[in-house]
């Protein structure tokens, strides 16, 4: 299908997000008439430019506050319509979208809608332009599709149909399943939006946070096949109206818009089944390797560290400690490489490995068996990953959608200097936790080591390895609950659900990595998030020198 996206979706001046656009390989745009506003280009030059770029312009947008208003404004209204129709004559572009309208004097009658949208279509068809009426989730007297639809039939006139986006759809919580009772014919566009899930006023959601379908909680690929169903054939439009997207790198956040594309019509994912290794890289390897043995890791190669089915690269290479690669279990790993080059991930030059936005490599290997048991150390539990805050969207889609990870819903955990956002993405034993920093943030990752005995896993080990964890923190949690006295005296963090129960301790950090070891008991399922703030607080007053916290 032919794909296009909203010039509003992305940064820049105009001219930058045509250019961002193309190179995403995008066949289309939707102009925003702000974008036209602001930009030097004249019409022609803006046509031509597109041109160039191997672009259509399908839609011109937004044409707000037109039908169902007083008889005496109509004239202003087709005055208003036919100066856009000149203009978008000199676009080259002949599809209007015209917006349910918002405006106090709106008059609640789908006759006066359909009058007047009738009477827009036939001053439109003498410029050979089409008028696609789309239902705003915060219309005046129009907010649902099948009532945008029902004013259309009633209107009679080829030259006008609906826009339908996913996003006013999904939002208002209604049902797509009706778009497959509209003529696919009359479906005259169609916008793809996802959001998260949040609990505020629709038309904030819809102005600030919407995002690339994947990125969010909505079902927007259940949507497209309804649309598919009905007989729509025109492109899949992405809108997103989004306060991050707006100050991100216009090239990446059009890839990233490209990727949830292609996801939408890629084949059955390759859901990943275990972690295969986790690769750290430092110029001095030799304190790594240290805190492994001290976590009861065997050193079975030049390069590789096993206990149990966790397997730890260390390598020599410039710089601090860091994680560098995650090896992932894959029962074809041919087909997963296929399908990471299929949504355009970058392919590591002359290695079988991607990229992962933020820089990590991924490979995929086939199951193996388990190195030995040395220790309490089971497997690699998950890893964490930081992005940078204007990055978060594009890893949460290239995880869900390069690596079949589903993800779990955003999480807020405070930092002593702003607020991390906190993301799981999982399939089965495979996690992985993007958290987000900010500009002080401390840009480290880890590895999270699923034990079978914590206490008996912290007894063994060596003085001063373990963060800190104040004194202040075990007395809530005593207050709390009743926890035998093993856990304050190891410095054990505890966290239970409804399904079971977490414990879990921090290494120090070394160079950008730490380590945390972890056990559940009886499917917990989260990540000990509650006491994110505590460490983040203690790594925060090591990092500044602030010596270290009293011995308890
Ligand atoms: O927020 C708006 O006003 C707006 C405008 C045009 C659209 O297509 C849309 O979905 C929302
Ligand atoms: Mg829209």
């Amino acid at each position: 299908m032919r794909t296009s996206i909203a010039t509003v979706s992305v940064s820049g001046t105009l001219a930058e997000k045509l250019t961002a656009i193309a190179a995403a390989g995008f066949d289309g745009i939707e102009l925003f008439e702000n974008d036209l506003l602001a930009s030097p280009l004249s019409p022609e030059e803006v046509r031509l430019r597109a041109a160039d770029l191997g672009l259509t312009i399908d839609l011109y947008q937004p044409f707000r506050d037109f039908e169902a208003m007083p008889a005496d404004s109509l004239s202003a209204g087709m005055r208003r319509a036919e100066r856009k129709f000149r203009l978008m004559e000199r676009l080259g572009a002949d599809l209007l979208l015209v917006c349910s309208n918002v405006s106090p004097a709106a008059i609640d009658s789908d006759d006066l809608a359909a009058d007047q949208l009738r009477s827009l279509a036939s001053l439109a068809a003498e410029y050979g332009i089409r008028i696609a009426y789309e239902a705003l989730a915060w219309g005046r007297h129009v907010d649902d599709y099948l009532h945008a639809w029902r004013i259309v039939r009633q209107a009679g006139h080829p030259n006008l149909g609906v826009c339908l986006d996913s996003f006013h759809i999904l939002s208002r919580g209604s049902d797509p399943i009706g778009i497959e009772a509209i003529p696919g014919e009359k479906i005259f566009f169609l916008q793809l939006a996802d959001a998260p899930l949040l609990a505020m006023d629709v038309l904030q959601w819809s102005r600030h946070y919407r995002c690339f379908p994947g990125q969010g909680m909505l079902d927007v690929a259940g949507l497209v096949g309804h649309a598919l169903r009905a007989g729509y054939a025109g492109p899949l439009s992405l809108e997103v109206f989004n306060d991050v997207f707006r100050q991100a790198d216009a090239r990446r956040t059009a890839l990233d818009g490209m990727r949830s594309l292609i996801a939408l019509d890629v084949p059955e994912p390759v859901v990943p089944s275990g972690f295969a290794f986790a690769e750290l890289a430092a110029a001095d390897p030799g304190p790594l390797g240290e805190m492994l043995t001290a976590l009861g890791f065997a050193r079975t190669g030049d390069q590789l560290w096993e206990q149990g089915a966790a397997r730890i690269v260390v390598r020599e290479a410039p710089g601090k400690a860091a994680l560098a690669a995650i090896g992932l279990e894959s029962p074809d790993p041919d087909a997963s490489m296929a399908r990471a080059e299929a949504l355009r991930a970058g392919v590591v030059p002359g290695e079988r490995a991607i990229a992962a936005p933020d820089g990590t490599r991924i490979t995929f290997r086939p199951p193996a068996s388990p190195g030995p048991v040395t220790g309490h150390v089971v497997e690699i539990d998950h890893v964490a990953l930081t992005q940078p805050w204007h990055h978060f969207d594009g890893a949460a889609l290239f995880y869900r959608a390069v690596l079949a990870l589903t993800p779990q819903p955003s999480l807020e955990v405070p930092d002593p200097y702003g607020l991390l956002r906190s993301r799981a993405m999982n399939a089965g034993p495979v996690r992985v936790v993007l958290n987000i920093t900010q500009v002080q943030g401390l840009p480290s990752q880890h590895i999270a080591l699923a034990c079978d005995d914590l206490v008996a896993t912290a007894r063994a080990l060596p003085p001063g390895l373990l963060l800190p964890i104040p004194a202040n923190y075990h007395d809530d949690l005593d207050a709390r609950y009743d926890l035998p006295p093993d856990y304050r005296d190891l410095g054990i963090l505890y966290d239970r659900d409804e399904h079971g129960e977490f414990l879990h301790l921090y290494t120090v950090t070394l160079g950008h990595v730490f380590f945390e070891l972890v056990q559940r008991i009886g499917g917990y399922r989260g990540y000990g998030a509650v006491n994110a703030p505590v460490r983040l607080a203690v790594q925060h007053a090591l990092a500044a020198g602030e010596g270290q916290v009293p011995p308890q």
